[in-house]
């Protein structure tokens, strides 16, 4: 579908983006339109959690968020932890009685939730007491049960193998409409999303379909990697390196 056709979400038009006086992204000029499926690259320190940050502030309670760092409460259960996506629906009375007694319903949709997650038999312990894999899913959890139109992911599927990040980004995908996503995994953002944002210096370097892309082109975005840089007529190669074959067909590719 062409942009002009799609519900424009939020545009920056040569803005400047940061932190108080510190200018990260100087002249930002990017639209995020309703359905598109967005890989956000870019090496650390690029901008991607700052861009996140912002889309998170303009597009409020459309957005479920998924942060870098999960805040999760170690010391709580899997289920509280996953329950605080939505605190907000619910009376402080009932947010207080469901930390002591679990309320039926809540329960269940956690249940549901958990299982797809693979965080089966886990609703009841600690958060504390789980693996950084098992955490991560815990925090996509949270953001899942918020059950907004989009997705804003800050690196959520950092922690785990190539097959579950593809099992978690197609259980994502199945639950919004819309979706932008910082990730390390230069081959997944050519096979699973739309689009990619690439951020490099300061600037958007790139803003394109993931089908016009190559893996060398998302390589010269980490300037810093000692990675062997990729020749364009070796992207075949390189994405079947991570046997996309063998894996579920993402939305809308044959
Ligand atoms: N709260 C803050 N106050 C001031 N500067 C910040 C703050 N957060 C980030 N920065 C700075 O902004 C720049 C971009 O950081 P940002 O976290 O957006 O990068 P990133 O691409 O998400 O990196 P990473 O992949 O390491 O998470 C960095 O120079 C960072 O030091």
């Amino acid at each position: 579908m062409e942009d002009e056709q799609r519900r424009l979400l939020v545009r920056f038009d040569g803005e400047a983006l940061g932190h108080g006086a510190q200018v990260v992204l100087p002249r930002l000029t990017l639209a995020l339109h309703e359905g598109e499926r967005v890989a956000l690259l870019g090496q650390s320190g690029a901008g991607k959690s700052t861009l996140l940050g912002e889309l998170r502030q303009r597009l409020e309670h459309q957005a479920a968020w998924c942060p870098q760092h999960h805040g999760l409460v170690p010391q709580l259960a899997v289920y509280h932890n996953v329950f605080m996506g939505r605190l907000s629906e619910h009376s402080a009375l009932a947010n207080l009685w469901n930390l002591i007694r679990p309320l039926r319903r809540p329960w269940r949709e956690v249940a549901a939730l958990c299982d797809e997650l693979g965080l089966a038999g886990l609703l009841r312990r600690p958060v504390g007491q789980l693996s950084g894999g098992q955490r991560q899913r815990v925090a996509i959890a949270r953001a899942l049960y918020q059950a907004r139109p989009l997705f804003l992911g800050d690196e959520p599927v950092a922690s785990v193998d190539p097959h579950q990040a593809l099992r978690l980004l197609n259980l994502i995908d199945s639950r919004h409409t819309t979706s932008v996503i910082a990730l390390h995994q230069r081959e997944l953002a050519l096979t699973h999303f739309d689009r990619v944002w690439g951020l490099r210096d300061g600037r958007l370097v790139i803003d394109a379909p993931a089908t016009s892309l190559t893996l060398a082109e998302l390589d010269a975005l980490y300037p810093d990697a000692d990675a062997t840089r990729h020749s364009p007529d070796t992207r075949d190669a390189n994405v079947g390196a991570l046997d996309v074959n063998a894996l579920p067909c993402p939305r809308g590719r044959p």
